[in-house]
């Protein structure tokens, strides 16, 4: 199924909840949990030092380097893995991509709050592709104050494929929310295209 549009203002987005065969997304599951060179990285939050919770891991051309949250991140070389997948979400895209952050959600404890990926590196209007492996969590998505847009949930399943492009990132905001619900380990890679590194 190709990638459909969402009725969401003032932003571009679109998903294909079946980009990946269930078989596909629990094989690349397991790889890719047990081969990315995981770390869980510290922020530094109102002038404290806190771990992210969750785990990461950046993949990429050399020249793509990239600050997240205030940190410098130097791509590790792409897995043979992370370039197949690479190549095949450029070609349902139509998006050319320089590389890949990866986020490993243990648990219904790991999240991510509320941001844009809105970054220098990443340009004016930065298309980003967002592959999710393992549980379904909830992706929220709140429109800036000003927009006038209602927020949405969007359960993520594995094997999906969100794009988000256009005026998206300068008008809304996205989340992964925590959960209390008992739910396995999570994996979502973001594939961007960082410029003029
Ligand atoms: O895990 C997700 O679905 C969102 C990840 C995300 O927003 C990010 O890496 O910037
Ligand atoms: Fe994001």
């Amino acid at each position: 199924m190709p990638l459909q549009p969402l009725p969401l203002p003032a932003a571009e987005v679109l998903l294909d909840p079946s980009f990946l065969t269930p078989a596909e997304a629990a094989a690349l599951l397991a790889e890719l949990t047990a081969s990315v060179a995981w770390q869980q990285t510290p922020i530094k939050l109102f002038g404290k030092d806190i771990m992210q919770p969750r785990l990461t891991a950046w993949y990429g051309d050399p020249e793509a380097t990239y600050t997240y949250s205030g940190l410098r991140l130097e791509p590790l070389p792409w897995l043979p893995t992370l370039q197949q997948l690479r190549m095949r979400i450029e070609a349902a895209t139509g998006t050319r991509f320089n590389s890949v952050l990866l986020n490993l959600y243990r648990s219904g404890q790991d999240s991510m709050g509320y941001h844009a990926d809105n970054e220098p590196e990443l340009g004016p209007a930065p298309a980003i592709a967002s592959l999710t492996l393992g549980a379904t969590r909830t992706f929220r998505l709140k429109p800036r104050p000003g927009v006038p847009a209602q927020a949405l949930s969007l359960p993520l399943t594995a094997g999906s494929l969100l794009l988000m492009r256009g005026p998206t990132q300068q008008n809304w905001l996205h989340a992964l929310p925590k959960t209390a619900r008992p739910v396995g380990p999570r994996l979502n890679l973001t594939f961007r295209l960082v410029m003029g590194g």
